[in-house]
């Protein structure tokens, strides 16, 4: 989305907030990501303002797996975005925990590649090719000044978390697309952060690699008890593996909550839609 197409914004930062929902065991009871209210529009060419985002509020507890769903163009991408300090909204209020990163959705635009731009509200990452799994972890940390043995021992943890440890010397070209997707996961880990925030993991992946991609996810929300994820699909079998769950359409969240109740929600909608077809 082009910047200079963006409407004037007013954005307020949320102090970092508590929460009374909690399904995960280890969960804790803040809050990791909240935004209440958020607009966002765009100036089209001829002058006119295109809404995109109409008053979207969502709410994660800090700890937990929660899956964002919608159909195509309905804005989970941009509300993603805005998450992650890569857009700006039009006006609302925002709290996002830190560090926090943004995962790409096709695997081939994020590893390999990590060559670190700062913004103030996020880092973007381009491509650079990395001759293995461990120097493509590593690269991010480069700007942490930590010891060899801080950067190996990083590299490992983030590694084992996603089930890539035996990788360690993979050139990264040589891995498929879910392997790819989890080595880039163990970057934003091996780097500390406490937000993860992943865009359409699961699109260009087989069954097999799909399912690799949740599990380590799922696997590295468990031994940290502190990241949170929130995921973008498509996929309503995905939602079994989500603590929580937001539903948009049109521009604006129209169900928030257990994973369960949405993914009924979700069917009723579509048996109802192919109902009316068949009529
Ligand atoms: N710069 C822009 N100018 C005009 N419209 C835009 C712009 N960027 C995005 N949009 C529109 O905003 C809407 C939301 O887009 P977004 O990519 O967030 O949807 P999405 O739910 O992620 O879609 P998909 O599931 O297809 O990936 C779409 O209708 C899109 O065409």
């Amino acid at each position: 989305m082009n910047l200079s197409t963006l409407a004037r914004t007013s954005l307020l930062h949320l102090s970092p907030l508590r929460s009374t929902s909690s399904t995960r065991d280890n969960a804790t009871e803040s809050v990791a990501i909240e935004g209440r209210n958020i607009n966002f529009s765009v100036n089209t060419r001829q002058g006119k303002m295109v809404p995109i985002l109409k008053d979207c509020s969502i709410r994660i507890p800090s700890g937990q797996l929660w899956m964002l769903l919608g159909p195509n163009g309905c804005g989970k991408s941009t509300l993603l975005k805005i998450l992650a300090g890569l857009l700006t909204p039009t006006n609302g209020a925002l709290y996002v925990r830190r560090p926090k990163s943004y995962v790409f959705q096709n695997p081939d635009h994020q590893v390999g590649t990590n060559l670190s731009l700062q913004t103030p509200e996020a880092s973007l990452t381009m491509q650079v090719v990395m001759p293995t799994v461990e120097a493509d972890v590593a690269f991010g940390l480069g700007r942490l000044n930590l010891t060899n043995s801080e950067v190996r021992s990083r590299v490992s943890k983030a590694l084992e978390a996603v089930g890539m440890s035996e990788y360690l010397q993979r050139p990264v070209q040589t891995l498929s697309g879910g392997q790819k997707q989890r080595v880039a996961i163990a970057g934003a880990l091996a780097e500390a952060c406490k937000v993860l925030l992943l865009d359409e993991l699961t699109t260009f992946l087989d069954e097999s690699d799909q399912m690799g991609v949740i599990k380590a996810v799922q696997n590295l929300l468990d031994i940290s008890g502190e990241v949170t994820a929130l995921w973008v699909t498509h996929r309503l079998e995905e939602l079994e593996y989500a603590d929580g769950a937001v539903y948009m359409e049109d521009g604006r969240v129209i169900m928030h909550g257990d994973a369960a109740s949405i993914s009924k929600f979700i069917k009723a909608k579509q048996s109802s839609y192919i109902d009316r077809i068949n009529s």
